[in-house]
């Protein structure tokens, strides 16, 4: 069962984690900084949330909305007044903006979660740490490249980290903050305490390819791909076997899909070619034929599975 007990602890009690961070700018408007945006939102935080595409803002402010909408029927049962002021305020605390960098001037704390891109990444960082506060903390969201090459182009290497959250944003409990090479005492405890701030359990990660769970969860993913390339196990018997024999929520193939197919071979590809000795990173035909003809998952209708297009 999904406890949203954390996240509403945040708001409901005075025992509150407390972060100096108030100020926080979410950059990139999709599936995981709306997320990050809702829950800095829903603790309290003044957020910015920044997106090149006003479209994507306005879908954002939308499922940010009936995201609280979720968790306000289940915090306020007994008190729905209560719940819609919860949402209002939240939804109230989310300014949006499409410029980052009048985004960044009043910061505390920037989050990226723009396209897994190295070279898009350094053109934004390169362009805020011109303009941020000298105290502004950068972090960014990246699931499978590197913090330190990322922090590589900004000055303030020290008051930069990893924070990389999973989805759905809101109701997946961790949160993995990501101490890079010159990552400095203040900013990893900033990073911390923020983390507790906003509901999230933290873990400690260094920045080695995909720190914690990607680390694992790729590899895994991928063998359930090849097991059932090789035709040992139907998809459906594979994930059943994983739900019910393993206890995870999806299985492989259905979290395959869920993440997308094109995300799995991005990162798969990335690694290969950072690491060409690691057999686990090989390149999977099945998934690059899959890809190729356009079935990522659910959000093209079909991967492993079929879905209804919403
Ligand atoms: C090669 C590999 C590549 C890896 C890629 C890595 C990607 C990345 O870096 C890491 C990740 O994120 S890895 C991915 C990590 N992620 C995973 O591994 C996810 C694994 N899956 C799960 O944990 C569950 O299947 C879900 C939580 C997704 C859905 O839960 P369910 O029980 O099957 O279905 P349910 O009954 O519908 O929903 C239950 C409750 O959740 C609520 N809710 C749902 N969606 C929501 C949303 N978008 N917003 C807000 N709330 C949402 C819903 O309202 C309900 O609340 P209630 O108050 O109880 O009524
Ligand atoms: N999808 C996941 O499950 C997941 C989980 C954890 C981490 N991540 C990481 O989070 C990041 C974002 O992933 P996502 O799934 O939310 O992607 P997404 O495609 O849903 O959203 C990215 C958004 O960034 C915007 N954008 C691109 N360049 C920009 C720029 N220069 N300035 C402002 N906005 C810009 C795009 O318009 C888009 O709306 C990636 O680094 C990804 O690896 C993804």
């Amino acid at each position: 069962m999904i406890q949203f007990g954390i996240i509403a602890r945040n708001f409901s009690s005075s025992s509150a984690v407390q972060s100096a961070i108030k100020n926080v700018t979410v950059i990139g408007g999709g599936l995981m900084g709306s997320g990050i945006a809702q829950v800095s939102a829903q603790a309290g935080q003044n957020v910015t949330l920044v997106d090149v595409s006003s479209d994507v803002l306005a879908k954002a402010q939308k499922s940010i909305g009936t995201n609280l909408g979720r968790v306000a029927k289940k915090v306020y049962k007994d008190n729905p007044a209560e719940g819609e002021k919860f949402v209002a305020e939240s939804l109230g605390r989310i300014k949006t903006l499409t410029d980052p960098a009048e985004a960044a001037k009043s910061a505390d704390l920037v989050v990226e979660a723009i396209v897994e891109n190295m070279e898009v990444k350094h053109k934004l960082f390169k362009q805020l740490d011109g303009v941020a506060p000298s105290h502004t903390i950068f972090a960014s969201n990246t699931s499978s490249l590197s913090i330190n090459e990322i922090a590589s182009v900004v000055n303030r290497k020290d008051k930069f980290g990893g924070l990389h959250f999973f989805n759905p944003v809101p109701v997946m409990k961790l949160l993995e903050v990501v101490r890079g090479a010159e990552t400095n005492d203040a900013t990893y405890q900033a990073m911390m305490s923020w983390g507790k701030s906003v509901g999230k359990t933290c873990i400690t990660c260094k920045d080695t390819p995909g720190f914690v769970v990607n680390r694992l969860l790729v590899p895994y993913i991928c063998e359930a791909i090849r097991l059932f390339e090789r035709g040992d196990a139907s998809a459906r018997d594979i994930d059943i076997a994983m739900k019910l024999g393993a206890g995870y929520p999806m299985g492989p193939l259905e979290l395959a899909d869920y993440v997308g197919l094109d995300t799995n071979k991005f990162i798969l590809d990335g690694w290969h070619k950072k690491y060409p000795d690691q057999p686990l990173f090989n390149p999977i035909p099945l998934l690059d034929k899959l890809v190729s003809e356009g079935k990522l998952g659910v959000k093209s209708g079909e991967g492993f599975y079929k879905y209804d297009k919403k």
